[in-house]
């Protein structure tokens, strides 16, 4: 089967009137991209292509020949309350749509509807069928701890529990066309999701990917959308835009929470009607991409605070995958760093170095702002200044040390370090908690801890031996 086909499931269209199903078939394609679809033109036959066919939903005729719609309706209500049913009838009859509903129909549209009404409701059913699909699938993965395609996700190296549960979570949605919105800060491997998402999806064309921070609201447009010869001065070619260059592929638009104001409307539109204008044409194309849309910031906070448009963060977040900061993975610091400083002296035709035992826990006390990526910067430029042997830990200290040294504990908090209505503890007490905290931290090794507090390693044994003794 293409990987191409939408949505994932098939569209079972029933009438007997053969004219039709062939209109209402290249109606759904062209104007919303359905292509997933089967037709019966005998009632006989339904039950039997709903069993050998992959079909999510029924779009049902009530009066044909041979078995009614109705009795369709029940009967594919009864054996198969898996899949929707949309009665599309010439019917214009309220007690025959609300009879219909009873029985279990999703939704009743008279053939006469309006198309983009009739499309509204199928695309909606769309959605609520693919919904449906995905929790059961949750649920069969959670009960099996399994993926399927572990091959996809080789290069994003994590043992972690929370980021196995995003390749599961991937796995679920790959088969959908609504978008997905990848969050987390800078570095943790945004664009590394969304390449596995691409390729989970099977899709045969291209990821592209833009980055849409501080694109003025014209520049925007002609990215995504291109232009027609002479849409402006200057316009002396015609130029496809990404959307085109992502045909069957996948659309990556990154920084999207510093997308303005005036672009979020044409993303909307974009994402709701699936069609846009190329510059100067008044013709509209479809786009035949997913989108993914990234962001290092909190979207939701930024709708409250009206920043980023509700609308389209409610048509953005149906699908949402946000990735832990490196400091709230330190599980992984020890794969990383085998990973990276692997990949290092592959790249710059170096043996690779042996790691010290405590370099992973020195890591443990940096916050990693530039996350994966500072990490895989830093092993790279240790490498490049290894001399042989056990790798040296410089180039993490100068680094570590730097973080501690601008740290200021009060700077993230108004709470006083001490209650007002206690007495203060003593130097020495203060200084026997600070010692045996960052013994803890530096589990027991005494040079880590040393260079945490900012003294030498004998004069921390000298206090840990005067504590011991006293
Ligand atoms: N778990 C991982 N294992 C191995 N490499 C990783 C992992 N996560 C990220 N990387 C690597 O770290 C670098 C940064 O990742 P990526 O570009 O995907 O981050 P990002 O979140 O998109 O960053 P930004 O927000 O700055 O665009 C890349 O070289 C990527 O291949």
């Amino acid at each position: 089967m293409s990987s191409n086909l939408y949505p994932s499931f098939g569209i079972l269209l029933v009438d007997d009137e053969a004219s039709f199903l062939r209109s209402f078939s290249l109606m759904l394609e062209s104007q919303a991209g359905i292509n997933h679809l089967y037709q019966c033109q005998d009632s006989r036959d339904v039950m039997q292509t709903i069993a050998r066919e992959p079909i999510g939903l029924v779009l049902l005729d009530l009066t044909m020949p041979h078995l009614s719609g109705e009795a369709l309706l029940r009967q594919i209500v009864e054996q198969h309350p898996e899949i929707g049913v949309i009665v599309v009838s010439g019917l214009n009859q309220l007690e025959t749509a609300v009879h219909c509903m009873r029985l279990g129909a999703h939704d009743y549209f008279i053939k006469t509807t309006e198309e983009s009404r009739l499309l509204d409701g199928i695309q909606r059913a769309i959605r609520m069928q693919e919904m449906r699909l995905e929790n059961l699938e949750m649920r069969r993965r959670f009960l099996s701890d399994t993926l399927d395609r572990p091959e996809i996700f080789a290069d994003i190296v994590t043992q972690d529990k929370g980021m196995r549960s995003v390749f599961q979570y991937l796995e679920v949605i790959s088969a959908s066309s609504q978008p997905v919105l990848i969050s987390g800060e800078s570095g943790t491997g945004k664009e590394a999701i969304a390449r596995a998402i691409h390729a989970l999806s099977g899709r045969s064309g291209p990821m592209v990917s833009v980055n849409v921070a501080g694109l003025d609201d014209g520049i925007f447009a002609d990215t995504l959308f291109g232009h027609k010869r002479g849409a402006f001065t200057g316009a002396d070619k015609a130029r496809a835009g990404m959307i085109d260059q992502a045909s069957g592929g996948t659309l990556l638009l990154d920084e999207i929470g510093d997308l303005s104001l005036a672009s979020q409307i044409k993303l909307l539109r974009l994402l709701q009607e699936g069609e846009y204008y190329p510059l100067g044409s008044d013709r509209p194309k479809r786009i035949h991409a997913r989108v993914l849309v990234a962001t290092h910031h909190n979207l939701e906070r930024k709708q409250r605070d009206g920043s980023f448009r509700k609308d389209l963060y409610y048509r953005l977040c149906t699908h949402q995958v946000e990735l832990p900061p490196l400091r709230q993975r330190q599980g992984d610091l020890p794969l990383l760093l085998d990973y990276f400083l692997a990949e290092a002296a592959e790249e710059l035709g170096r043996n690779k170095p042996t790691v010290p035992k405590e370099l992973p826990t020195l890591l443990r006390h940096y916050t990693f702002p530039g996350n994966i990526r500072e990490l895989r910067a830093l092993c790279f430029d240790a490498l490049s200044r290894h001399q042989g042997g056990v790798l040296s830990m410089e180039v993490f200290r100068r680094v570590i040390g730097r973080d501690t040294a601008t740290t200021d504990p009060t700077a993230e908090s108004d709470a006083p370090l001490f209650a007002a209505d206690r007495p203060l503890p003593s130097l020495q007490e203060v200084a026997d908690l600070l010692v045996a905290e960052a013994m803890k931290r530096a589990q027991g090794n005494q040079s880590l801890a040393s260079r945490l507090l900012g003294i030498s390693q004998p004069a921390l044994s000298k206090r840990l031996k005067k504590s011991q003794s006293s």
